[in-house]
């Protein structure tokens, strides 16, 4: 098959739509091209200065880019189609980006171009089904982890904290001493398949939002392709036409018109039923078990870590464990598990904070007023040198709770129903 080439396109025709730590994203917009039209350049960024890029081989030939063979061999046996978007590698031209550069850099986030650039010596990229640019309104949310811990491998000190407030509000607790906005937003909330709880995540996010003006990234509203901010009168104005029939502007009644709507978006997909369950059922052991397990398992190791020196799983055995996972993965006694599955517990983990990571993006359907999609994006591999910071901020985050007093209650809809979550 001939490959895609980003030549045949210029530049101009690209517009910027948003970035994360590892990647930007550019939609197509005209003129019409099959290979083109609706979709987005998916392009990997470089820290200012590292050493990362001298790596790259421009002159022979890379490697396509593994989010590709990852989504296609992996994501996709776990998520089905329907919910995710399509990838192809497209050929890239170091002038071409330079030139994307140029036009495009005063787009971003002044805080990212401090950080970041784009990787220009990469000569593969991606395109993706555009979920974002094409539609006259799309949202982002991040959702973060939606289940709380089992309690058999967590230790005396942590279980009380960790089996009654979940991972991200403890997160959050700790970021707002450091300094980030705060946010009554509970995941456990959006997860929880209960209308009242759903709509109450939707206005946690909403105000998170409006009082960061669109700092946190939990929540992104997107107006023909563009992220919109609260602040930004005309942009609150094609929020209001599209969830209210009034077009008001009033933001209580704009809190209370979006939470409504995005509800039953919400409940109506088996989206985030399905991500609960795939983060709770890839962490089984918590950090804190896969820890033990780890360390019982290599005694004579010197400890520099979890998954300190272990190498990342090849395409073969993450397809060996994906077929586990759907096999005898689930008859494993979990409560005592075998140090000869501590790899696949491993592998296993990584994935979790794959889909503990991950974002849904929430759109109109052009065929039918009233319905939307919802399809899940970066779902990216994580490699095992994450283990260790990992196990040292599982660390950080619960001591800092303990030590903050608070003790808010979090409620696992699929493992406790008896108690509502309210910050004491
Ligand atoms: O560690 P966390 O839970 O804060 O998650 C990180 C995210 O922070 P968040 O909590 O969403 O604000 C963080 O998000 P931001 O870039 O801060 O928007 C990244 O997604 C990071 O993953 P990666 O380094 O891009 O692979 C995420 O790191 P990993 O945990 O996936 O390593
Ligand atoms: N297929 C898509 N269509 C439209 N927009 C997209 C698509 N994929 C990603 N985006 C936008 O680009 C942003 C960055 O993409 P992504 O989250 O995959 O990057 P990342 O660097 O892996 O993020 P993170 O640092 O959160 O792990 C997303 O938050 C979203 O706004």
């Amino acid at each position: 098959m001939t490959p895609t080439l980003i030549t045949e396109t210029k530049p101009e025709d690209w517009t910027y739509i948003s970035e994360g730590g590892a990647t930007i994203v550019f939609s197509y917009r005209r003129p019409h091209n099959v290979q083109f039209s609706d979709h987005v350049l998916r392009l990997r960024k470089v820290a200012h200065g590292s050493s990362d890029n001298t790596l790259l081989d421009t002159n022979s030939e890379q490697p396509d880019d593994p989010m590709i063979a990852f989504q296609e061999n992996i994501i996709s046996k776990l998520v089905p189609s329907e919910f995710l978007p399509s990838f192809v590698m497209v050929v890239l031209d170091e002038d071409w980006l330079r030139s994307l550069v140029i036009l495009r850099d005063g787009d971003r986030p002044a805080e990212r171009r401090q950080t970041d650039q784009i990787d220009v010596r990469r000569t593969k990229g991606v395109l993706a089904t555009d979920l974002i640019g094409g539609m006259p309104i799309a949202m982002e949310i991040k959702p973060k982890w939606g289940f709380l811990p089992t309690e058999y491998h967590l230790s005396p000190e942590t279980v009380a904290l960790k089996t009654r407030t979940c991972r991200f509000c403890m997160h959050t607790s700790l970021r707002v001493e450091q300094g980030a906005v705060d946010t009554t937003y509970c995941p456990l909330d959006l997860f929880s398949s209960d209308d009242t709880r759903v709509r109450k995540a939707l206005g946690a996010l909403w105000a998170g939002w409006y009082e960061s003006n669109g700092s946190l990234n939990n929540l992104r509203f997107f107006v023909q392709g563009g992220m919109i901010k609260p602040d930004d009168d005309h942009s609150v104005q094609l929020l209001a036409h599209f969830f209210t029939t009034d077009g008001s502007t009033d933001v209580q009644n704009l809190r209370q018109s979006f939470t409504s709507v995005l509800a039953q978006a919400l409940l109506d997909s088996p989206v985030l039923s399905l991500l609960s369950t795939l983060q709770r059922t890839l962490d089984v052991l918590d950090v804190e078990g896969l820890s033990k397990l780890y360390t019982q398992t290599l005694p004579d190791l010197p400890y520099n870590g979890l998954g300190s020196s272990v190498p990342d799983p090849s395409m073969d055995e993450w397809k060996d464990f994906v077929r586990i996972y759907h096999s005898d993965y689930h008859s494993w006694n979990h409560t005592v598990p075998n140090p000869r599955h501590l790899r696949h517990y491993l592998m296993a983990y990584l994935l979790s904070a794959t889909f503990k990571d991950c974002s849904i993006i929430i759109s109109p359907k052009s065929t039918q007023v009233g319905s939307f999609d919802v399809t899940i994006i970066d779902v990216d591999i994580k490699s095992m040198d994450r283990l260790g910071k990992w196990e040292r901020l599982d660390r950080k985050i619960v001591e800092h709770y303990k030590s903050s007093g608070s003790q808010r209650r979090c409620i696992d809809s699929q493992r406790v129903t008896q108690l509502g979550c309210t910050r004491l």
